[in-house]
Parts: C-alpha cells; structure tokens; sequence
C-alpha cells in the first residue's frame, strides 16, 4: 500500500467507528430484533419511556426498534445506487475522454444538460416512469447521480492525461490500460472517494426522501424514510417518532462525509508532506560506467519536410527538415508558439491527437516513425528519452520515485526488480541526486525542483537513449539551479555520446550548450548555424539578431551592447499572410518579403538561412 500513514487522523476514526456502527446493526437489526420491532404492544402513539426509548407508533410498535431494524434496507438501497451511479458514471466518464473530438463534445453538452436538473427531480422522473418501489427508486437515485461522476471523471482523467508522465508513459509504450491503471485512477481516486462519500450520503437522504413520498419500499416493508413520514404524522403526540429515523439519517451521512474526507487525506501521499529539505550540494557523481561517444554518419534523428495542421488545415508546422547526429546537440530556439514543442513531440510521436502531421521523412535511429509498424513504442522507448519543462508534473505524485524509475527497466528490458533498482541507483548517482537509495523510496514532492528535474533527466536516461529531447528543461527552475541541469545534460553528453535536442525560447542556453542552432519563427526554420558563428554574432537572419540583441547574455557579450527588446509577436497561424512571418517586424522587410516565402538557403559554411535580402546580399558579395 503506497504512503498511507500508520496513524490514523482523528476524524476518520471517528468515521469509521460510526460507519462501523452502522454496519453492523444494518446486518445485525433484522436478524436479532425483527420480533422486537413488529411487537404490537398495545401502548399506541405513547412518548419516550424506560421500556419505548423513542415511544411507539400508531400500532402501539416500539419506534427505536423499527429504526434499527430499517437501517438494513435503507443502506442497501443507499450502497446498490451509489454502486451504480460511480460505476456508470465512472465508466461514461472514461468514454468520453477517450473518444474523438466530436463524440467529447457531444458527451460533455448531453453531460451539462443533465448536470442541470437536481438529481432529485431526475430520480423523482425516473421513478414515476418504472413505477414506484425498491428497484426503481435504486436505479433511478444510481442514475441521477451518475452524471457528477461523470463530470468528475471526465475533467480529472483529461487533467492527468495532459500530464508530462502520462506523455512519457505513453512514449514508453505502457499500454493503454496500465497507463489508466498506473497513471489515471491513482491520481483521480481520492476526488472520486470524496463524491462517492458524498454522494453516498446524498443517497440515503433521497433514498428516504422518495420513501417519505410513498415511491420506494410499499407496507409492511419500512425504512427510515417512511418512519419518518409516519413520525410527522404523529409529531404532536410522539416526537420522539420523527425523531429516530431523522437522527439514523443525519449520522449515517455524517459518517460518510467523515470516512471520504479522511481517507483522502490519509491515503494522499502528498498528505504526507514533510517540509522540503533544503537542496543539498550534490555528491561527486560515481565514475559512470561510460560508453564510448557514438559514431556513425547517419544522423540520429532526421527531420524532412515535416508539416503539422491544425483539424482546421491552417498549417502551424509548415514542411520544416532538421537532422541531429550522433554526439551531437542542437538547440531550436524561438519564441513562444514558433513550433519548436510540435517538432520535438513529432519526433517522439506524441503529438496531440487532434493534429495531422505529414513528413517526407521522419526517423530516430533509424526507425521509421512514419510507419507504426516499423516504429513499435517499446522500439521507440529505448531510442528516445524526453525531459520536460516542469519537473513538478512529469512525474506521477501518487507513486514512489523508485517504482517510476524501474517501470521502464522492467517493462523494457525485462528486467527483475533487483536489477532494475541498482541500475536506477546508479543512474540517479551518475545526475547528481544526492542519497539516491533515499530518493528511490520518496514521492515526487519529497524532491526538490533542480532534484526532480535530475531524476528526470536519469529517467530519461535509463534505457540508455540514443537521442534526449529536452523541452525547456531549464525555464522552471531557478536561476542557480539551471546552470546545474545544463552542466549535467553536457555531461551526459560527453559521458554518453548520447545526442540533444535542447529546445529553447531562451538563445543565451542555447549558446552556451549546443553545436549546432535552428532558429524557428512562426513555423518555418529561418536560419541554421554552428554555435561558433553565433557566439561570434555572425548571423544572417534580422529576427536571429533580434533574439540575440534581445538576450541578456549574447547581447552582453559585446563591449557596450545594450538590451533592445523585440517590439510585437509573432503572427498566430490564422493571421499569417502570404510572405516571409517576419516581415512585419523586419527593419530590412523589402516588398516581395511580403509576398513570397524565402527559402531556406544553404551557405558554403554548412549554415543555412531563409531570408531574401541576406540572400541577395549574398549572391552581390559572392
Ligand atoms: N493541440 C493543439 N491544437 C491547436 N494548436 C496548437 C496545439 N498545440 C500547439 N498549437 C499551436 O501551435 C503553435 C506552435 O506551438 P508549440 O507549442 O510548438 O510552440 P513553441 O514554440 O514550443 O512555444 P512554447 O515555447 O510556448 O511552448 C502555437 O501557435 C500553438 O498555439
């Protein structure tokens, strides 16, 4: 059992003992105290006394025995239609979001239509049309509430899926289910507990309400709700009569309430948390059992002529080629929303499903990624590890790191648990996570930042990867941690060989850790380079040396260079025109800039730009 405390907060052991309590004298009531409750004593509509706690009733039956007694079918009916409304709304909810776009927007408005009516009118409705008695009135309450699971379902499910480990589960191949198994329920289960407590609750008071209205158990079966409906009759001459089957209600739903609040906390292994400890200077990394750099001419990862559509068409990748070779890192740079995240998530084969991609070639390792059949996710998973931006979200809170780290390993390579736990060990080591064999057994929020972000990185490393894609590795970390997280993607780069593809708004990382630079704006790549010619500011295109003179740490590196932000932003796909994306905010712009799209021009130096007038500025000096 993962996180749960040993001990138990109050509260749910208030709850449990009461729900205990109910529990037992729901199984117990008939069996020892049937005789008792159906007495006819003669004493008819008496008040509370030694021998009749809560009185009698119009049949001169004892009232506190009758409660009793009716606890059993009360709570049944309250269980059987929570069952079915968690289940089937459970069950809706996973539909929806795993259907097509046009199906989740239909199951959402059919969703919303039925969240709009109170769940008492539905069941009152459903009801009246299956005619009154215990089996509709359960399945009708399963049906009202069924929606609120639903809902919750639906919306908690779309959150987690959008989560960074959901993406690396799924490039790791775990299969659908396990990812919902592993992944989804653990992170929707506690808000599910609470509505199932809740909503629990909410049964027993409408499973009495419709047995108040005469609609569910018909005479001579009885429950708390047609007690109560027989105690307001005789309120004035026995109020203990209202009295008891009100009292069972309220403690019963009380009890609910408590047991779903207090397992949420208890059972939430975030529930747990202690202060963060401050983080500490990383240990000196153990020798790294290195591979030698890989060689090779082919590249690693090779990009041609890759488009991504929006369902629209409107284009947001337009044919962009890039290729990474071995050992290599190349940075893509640009601001935000220039399709630097498609490309890489392209590369992985994760792109969201909404979009359509098409590519003249597209391939890690030589796999071809165009073809599911020669790209086989577990082929995939040891080609390709990726690194997100957000520590916080890329791994999965409910579940000890260890047991993250060594799911790949025995999934993957089919590794047992002892092998596959020393070689995470060592690979958490090897990133620098101090107390390694501490960290495996800690969650996620146990960790600091920069800690996660390297045992991200040693993740991602884990099945020794040929190629890393790092998204923004750095942007959600604090400025003296990010030098740390770029000084240990280098290292694993010397160490490893492995090749980066290090995505970055920011080109002052990029300079400083990448070969080879592609500049991407508005979808397109506008200029290629080595990471020589851009520490030396010998750039081609207007918007590289925007960047650069926008960056505090390129534009610094000149003697009196001054900051000169980039005025406006880059169009969104649906504002771009005919002409090169830049044009608008281009010093040179010239009229076909507007016009035609520049190609991308290779230069004798290997670099690359697409920018008409560096173009004829070119052919002039050559
Ligand atoms: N699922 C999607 N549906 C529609 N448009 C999308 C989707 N994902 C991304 N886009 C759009 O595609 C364009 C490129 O997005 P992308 O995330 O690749 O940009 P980026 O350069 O990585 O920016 P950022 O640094 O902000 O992540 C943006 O305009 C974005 O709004």
């Amino acid at each position: 059992m993962r996180g749960v405390r040993t001990r138990l907060p109050a509260m749910l052991l208030v709850g449990l003992v009461l729900a205990a309590v109910i529990v037992l004298v729901a199984v117990a009531g008939p069996l020892l105290w049937q005789a008792r409750a159906d007495a006819l004593t003669g004493d008819i509509r008496q008040g509370p006394s030694g021998t009749h706690w809560l009185g009698t009733d119009a049949l001169g039956r004892d009232v506190f025995w009758r409660t009793v007694v009716a606890t059993r079918s009360t709570i049944e009916m309250a269980v059987a239609a929570t069952a079915i409304a968690a289940a089937l709304g459970t069950f809706l909810g996973a539909l929806i979001v795993s259907a097509g776009p046009a199906a989740r927007t239909v199951g959402d408005r059919v969703i919303d239509l039925l969240l709009s009516f109170p769940p008492i009118i539905i069941a009152l409705t459903f009801t009246a049309i299956l005619s009154p008695g215990r089996a509709s009135v359960v399945g009708a309450i399963g049906l009202a509430f069924c929606p609120q699971f639903a809902r919750l379902t639906n919306r908690l499910a779309l959150s987690v899926q959008e989560r960074d480990y959901v993406t690396v589960a799924r490039l790791l191949g775990v299969g659908r289910f396990r990812v919902v198994t592993r992944h989804v329920v653990p992170n929707i289960a506690p808000p599910l507990l609470v509505l199932t407590s809740v909503g629990f609750a909410t049964s027993v008071v409408t499973v009495s309400g419709l047995s108040f209205l005469g609609l569910s158990v018909q005479p001579p079966s009885y429950d708390w709700g047609s007690l109560l409906a027989s105690g307001l009759r005789n309120l004035y001459d026995n109020p203990g009569e209202a009295f008891g089957p009100a009292a069972a209600i309220l403690v019963t739903g009380l009890a609910a309430g408590l047991v779903g609040d207090g397992l949420v906390r208890h059972l939430d292994p975030r529930g747990t948390s202690r202060p963060h400890r401050a983080a500490r200077r990383p240990a000196d990394p153990p020798t790294a059992g290195a591979a030698s750099r890989a060689g090779g001419a082919a590249p690693v990862a090779s990009v041609r002529d890759l488009s991504i559509r929006r369902p629209d068409g409107r284009e947001l990748v337009h044919g962009i080629s890039l290729t990474v070779d071995a050992g290599e890192i190349v940075g893509i740079v640009g601001e935000s929303g220039s399709g630097k995240s498609l490309t890489a998530l392209a590369l992985a084969r994760l792109l969201p499903r909404e979009l359509e991609w098409s590519a003249a070639h597209l391939s890690v390792n030589g796999v071809d990624l165009a073809d599911p059949a020669k790209a086989p996710p577990a082929r995939l998973a040891t080609e390709l590890g990726i690194v997100f931006q957000d520590p916080s979200s890329s791994f999965n809170p409910a579940l000890r790191i260890g047991t993250q780290l060594t799911e790949v390993l025995r999934v993957h390579a089919k590794m047992s648990r002892r092998q596959a736990h020393a070689l995470a060990v060592s690979r958490l080591a090897e990133t620098r996570v101090s107390s390694p064999e501490l960290r495996m057994r800690q969650y996620p929020h146990e960790l600091s930042g920069g800690m996660r972000q390297r045992a991200m990185i040693a993740a991602a490393m884990l099945p020794e990867p040929k190629l890393i894609i790092a998204d923004e590795p750095t942007t959600a970390l604090d400025v003296t941690v990010q030098a740390d997280v770029l000084r240990l993607l280098k290292q694993i780069n010397t160490t490893h060989g492995t090749a980066i593809l290090l995505i970055s708004h920011d080109i002052g990382v990029v300079s400083s850790l990448c070969d080879r630079i592609c500049v991407m704006y508005a979808g397109r790549v506008v200029e290629e380079l080595s990471v020589e010619d851009l520490r030396r500011r010998d750039v081609r295109h207007p918007y590289t040396r925007a960047l650069l003179a926008a960056s505090p740490d390129t534009a610094s590196d000149q003697d009196g260079a001054r900051l000169v932000p980039l005025p406006g932003r880059a169009p969104a796909a649906e504002d771009q025109g005919p002409g090169c994306s830049f044009a608008p905010r281009c010093p040179l712009a010239v009229p076909v800039c507007t016009e035609i799209v520049p190609p991308l021009v290779a230069e004798p130096s290997g670099n690359a730009v697409a920018c008409h007038v560096e173009t004829a500025a070119a052919e002039v000096r050559s």
